[in-house]
């Protein structure tokens, strides 16, 4: 049994896998990190594995308590990942993307995959079929959207994600709304339409806090799977084990 941790910008999330099998999943604050990991540990004493992806500012310490009770393995640019990394900043690539990555190389063998995860930040991560990790896009995500358009101006509002009525907003709440959430549908079909024009077909995975949100509303065929990085990390690891 493997308990796989995604430490992200705003919260973290976890899961426990029986193999290939999700047990359970857990959403909690930074704060409570230790206190809802041994939570769980005594919900689920079987346990054998602990393993991390951090691209908050949680490090490897914050989990060395847990390595009396099993093994820990806290994912860096130094492990051994499925594809070839072609990002120009190798170092400077998030390990929840080169997870993404991963994840979506080992699942979706043989083919183009776009992975799309709509967290604090939306990140864009192309693999091709020759398992290439190209690269991608990196672009403020809905809740920051929101957040940013209030921190920095006078007058707008500090409002939550809503299904806007139009993409023609007829007051301040409406426009804003048009702008997140409409604006972020067409920069997604923007970059796939880039894609489409340079790769003959691929799979598009959405993941992330807003992935069920904004899955209904695209046109384009996607694979919405929220627990896409946790499952990531879990087949991540085995392949580590396997090839190490
Ligand atoms: N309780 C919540 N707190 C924060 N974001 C939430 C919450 N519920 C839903 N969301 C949505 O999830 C999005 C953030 O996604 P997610 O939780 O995957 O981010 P994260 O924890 O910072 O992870 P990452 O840094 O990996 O993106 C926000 O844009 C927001 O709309
Ligand atoms: C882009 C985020 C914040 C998304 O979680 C993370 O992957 C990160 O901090 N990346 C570092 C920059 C990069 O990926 O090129
Ligand atoms: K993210």
């Amino acid at each position: 049994m493997v308990l796989t941790i995604d430490v992200g910008n705003t919260r973290i999330k976890a899961a426990v896998f029986e193999e290939d099998t999700t047990l359970e999943n857990f959403i909690f604050e930074k704060k409570e990190l230790v206190e809802k990991i041994e939570k769980i540990l005594k919900k689920f004493p079987n346990c054998s594995d602990l393993v991390v992806a951090s691209v908050g500012n949680i490090e490897k310490q914050a989990f060395l308590t847990f390595e009396k009770q099993l093994k820990v393995h806290f994912f860096t640019h130094e492990d051994i990942f499925p594809f070839h990394n072609k990002y120009a900043t190798p170092k400077t690539l998030g390990i929840d993307r080169m997870v993404l990555a991963a994840g979506a190389t080992l699942k979706f063998p043989k083919q183009n995959r776009l992975v799309i995860d709509a967290g604090t930040c939306i990140t864009y991560d192309f693999i091709d079929e020759k398992d290439n990790y190209l690269g991608g896009a990196i672009s403020p995500g809905l809740r920051l959207r929101y957040e940013s358009m209030h921190n920095y101006t006078a007058r707008l509002p500090l409002l939550t994600l809503e299904v806007p009525e139009s993409y023609i907003g007829n007051s301040t709440a409406q426009a804003m709304h048009s702008g997140v959430v409409n604006g972020f549908v067409y920069e997604i079909d923007g970059f796939i339409d880039d894609y489409r024009r340079d790769f003959s077909n691929f799979i598009i995975i959405l993941t992330g806090g807003d992935a069920d949100f904004l899955a209904k509303r695209l046109k384009n065929t996607i694979f919405a799977n929220s627990n896409f990085l946790l499952e990531s990390l879990n087949q991540t690891y085995q392949y580590k084990i396997d090839n190490d």
